[in-house]
């Protein structure tokens, strides 16, 4: 059984999976719409403000949160991401004033979960080799967002609110009359190849490779697609919710400036308010659906601080040594969820950006290295300094604790050799889930044709050159 009961276009077949290959008139037409929407988009700026927005004037109470009734007939309701009772500093909720109450609707029914996993990750043996993936191969016509995800890994529990997982993407149709909530984490999405227009209830997001987006916990969107398909990351974190990392002696700026993270304003649409939606709920590792007769995209003001937000990486102010050595990778963290200890990330993220390499007797790229974090890594572009070869766009490399790794016997060979005036590493964009547990891969990543077999060998011939 697939992820989809049929409410989309297209005639689904037993995979749940729209039937019909090729682009089909009405996506290329809902493509044009979706990039004229994109297009004029506004954003409140700031990470973890207390936004506020209305898309209908005097839609957003003043001074109280639940009057008696609320304005223009809405509904009010809290949103929660984080317990009543978290340190202000950590508290996440939102009001939103939305025409139904999210309570109306009936009850769920367990759909099939298509390619989608969920922590424990029980399918296989943990591995302690280095594993490298090439990119996952087209869907068939008529994958959507979220029949297109597929689950390479992860840790943690989703009912216990601990851990990550990773996945891909990739899609060729957008969701219509289908929308998706994630009870177990928030979702980090990182496009690769094409843009997405996200349409949540918060209001509209778009994101195009080199950005990121994030939907908090339980928050209702669908994704509308930019180009003729998209592929991409996610990093569904079921801990904490991602905060921007402490800068310490870095001082008060630098890294992912909080400014520039970017949340929609509120938006409804008139259109598809009244229209049956399907509603796909992953709940503890499942994905249960329901048919409400109204879209829950309906919010028509909110305010508060558990928000979706996108994010240009290439905003990331990137910091290095100016004088020797190459920093821990560390210094280029966007994202962290924390854990109970301090220090310990659940899962960071990290951003591998164009930057200048001027370090004296160094060598420049990453270092040989085993650590006890773990390591996912994907390319958004271009190349990355620590592999010659064999780590593309749109694949993936993991590389758990203490497992061995670092750069590959060209790079080793052709950065101990470099003469070391200042160099421009500017064909890239590379970025890590970096967690603190191993990533236990799923059988179909462990199994997919995709897995490059033969990924060991990038270290071999590294010669003895020790001349005692
Ligand atoms: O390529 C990697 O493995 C990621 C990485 C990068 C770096 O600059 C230092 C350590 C590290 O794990
Ligand atoms: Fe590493």
């Amino acid at each position: 059984m697939g992820l989809g009961t049929g409410l989309s276009s297209g005639t689904s077949d037993q995979d749940g999976r729209h039937g019909q290959e090729g682009v089909s008139p009405r996506d290329g037409r809902n493509r044009e719409r979706a990039r004229r929407t994109a297009e004029g988009l506004t954003y409140l700026s700031g990470f973890g403000n207390e936004h506020s927005s209305e898309s209908v004037p005097g839609a957003l109470p003043v001074g109280r949160n639940s009057p008696q009734r609320a304005p223009l007939g809405l509904y009010a309701e809290q949103l929660s991401g984080t317990a009543f009772t978290e340190p202000r500093a950590s508290n996440r909720r939102s009001w939103l004033y939305r025409i139904r109450p999210s309570a109306a609707h009936p009850r769920f029914e367990r759909i099939g979960n298509g390619s989608l996993r969920s922590a424990p990750f029980t399918d296989t043996a943990p591995d302690p080799n280095r594993l490298r993936w090439n990119p996952l191969p087209d869907p068939p016509g008529g994958t959507d967002f979220l029949d297109g995800l597929w689950t390479l890994g992860g840790n943690g529990d989703v009912a216990q609110r601990s851990g990550m997982a990773v996945h891909l993407y990739a899609a060729n149709t957008p969701m219509t009359d289908r929308v998706l909530c994630d009870s177990d984490g928030e979702l980090l999405i990182v496009p690769e190849h094409g843009g997405l227009l996200l349409r949540t209830e918060f209001g509209l997001l778009r994101a195009e490779p080199g950005h990121v987006a994030l939907i908090p916990r339980g928050v209702r969107f669908r994704v509308e697609l930019l180009d003729e398909a998209a592929r991409g990351y996610v990093c569904e974190n079921y801990g904490q919710p991602f905060v921007l990392p402490e800068l310490g002696p870095i001082g008060a700026n630098g890294l992912a400036n909080p400014r520039d993270f970017m949340a929609p304003v509120a938006a409804f649409d008139e259109g598809e308010a009244d229209r049956p939606v399907q509603v796909v709920n992953k709940f503890c590792g499942n994905l249960w659906a329901a048919r409400y007769d109204h879209s829950p995209l309906d919010v028509v003001a909110w305010h508060g601080n558990h928000v979706p937000y996108v994010y240009d990486l290439r905003r990331f102010n990137v910091l290095g040594t100016i004088s020797y050595d190459h920093p821990d990778p560390s210094i280029f963290t966007v994202l962290t969820s924390p854990s109970d200890t301090p220090g310990l990330a659940g899962v960071d993220f990290v951003v591998f950006a164009p930057r200048w390499l001027v370090g004296e007797d160094t060598f420049r790229p990453p270092y040989f290295h085993r650590n006890v974090m773990s390591e996912y890594m994907g390319l958004i572009e271009g190349a990355y300094d620590a592999k010659a070869e064999g780590f593309v766009p749109g694949g993936g490399s993991l590389h758990n604790m203490m497992s061995a790794h670092g750069p590959d016997r060209e790079t080793f060979e052709r950065a101990s050799a470099a003469e070391l005036k200042p160099h421009k590493v500017d064909d890239g964009l590379a970025f890590m889930f970096e967690t603190r547990w191993p990533v236990l891969p799923t059988a179909q990543s462990l199994e997919a044709a995709h897995l490059q077999s033969r990924y060991d060998e990038v270290w071999q011939g590294l010669q003895r050159n020790f001349r005692p």
